[in-house]
């Protein structure tokens, strides 16, 4: 179980996120949704233990913020909105970096397991073909992917994205999603993720938290928590008014 007691958080002495209570049972994903800058990001920092944080945030028990390094990441992992390239690696070396936590750190050194991992991690993103491809020579969606299978070779108990699937198109996202949903009941994994598309979130959220300048404003089933009335007092936007009028124009 993930336990996040009375959290806040920020930079340079100004909390951006203000208490935070939530906890999720194992088998479960949550999706965070809220406008632009009203702090997703940075609580998915924080959960990872990237930023400091004043509170709790527990895996089983266990403050993050207490935990080494190799823990930390065998309990969490955290795929952020703006993954860099700074290397010329491969798709399947790139992918190999999540095995890390299990290896003695140098990648000659993995196992026959890790290696089935690594395999398995990139043919569940339907990468298998450019396995040997450089990641420089990727489109954004296709590298979206490797970032998404060196998660999955990491397998941490906790898989946190961010907007996970801002790159791809309509297929591979909802793919991915029911790919994602379906690993975490399977693994009794739990996944929290920042989606803006709320018809997605719709579909596959079991929990759906909104924040409002880094507070919640409401938690609970994406049922409940996207009425159209909430939804339109905090994005200033009649969202399912202008999903209708979309819908009517197709034949
Ligand atoms: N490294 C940083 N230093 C100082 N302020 C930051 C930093 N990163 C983010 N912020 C500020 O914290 C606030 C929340 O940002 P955050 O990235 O968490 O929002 P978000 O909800 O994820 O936004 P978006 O939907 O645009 O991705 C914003 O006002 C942002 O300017």
């Amino acid at each position: 179980m993930l336990e996040i007691k009375e959290l806040f958080s920020g930079y340079e002495d100004i909390d951006i996120i203000k208490e935070i209570n939530i906890s999720i049972n194992k088998g479960e994903n949550l999706f965070i949704i809220g406008p632009n800058g009203c702090g997703k990001s940075t609580l998915l920092k924080s959960m990872a233990n990237i930023i400091e944080y004043r509170g709790s945030v527990k895996i089983d028990e266990e403050e993050v913020s207490s935990l080494d390094r190799i823990t930390l990441a065998r309990k969490i992992g955290l795929m952020s909105q703006t993954s860099q390239i700074h290397f010329p690696y491969s798709v399947y070396d790139t992918v190999a970096l999540g095995r890390y936590a299990y290896s003695k750190g140098a990648l000659s050194g993995i196992s026959k397991k890790d290696k089935k991992i690594i395999l398995e991690s990139i043919e569940n993103v339907g990468l298998s073909d450019l396995k040997d491809k450089m990641i420089t020579e990727l489109s954004g969606g296709q590298l979206q992917r490797v970032f998404l299978a060196r998660v999955f070779a990491q397998d941490p108990d906790v898989i946190l994205l961010d907007e996970p699937t801002n790159h791809l198109d309509l297929k591979h996202q909802i793919e991915i999603l029911q790919y994602l949903k379906k690993w975490v009941k399977d693994n009794n994994k739990i996944l929290i993720g920042v989606l803006h598309d709320l018809n997605l979130v719709h579909y596959f959220a079991d929990r759906v938290m909104l924040l409002d300048k880094g507070e919640v404003v409401s938690y609970g089933k994406a049922s409940e928590v996207l009425n159209n009335e909430r939804i339109e007092s905090i994005y200033g936007i009649d969202i399912k008014g202008f999903m209708q009028n979309v819908l009517e124009k197709w034949r």
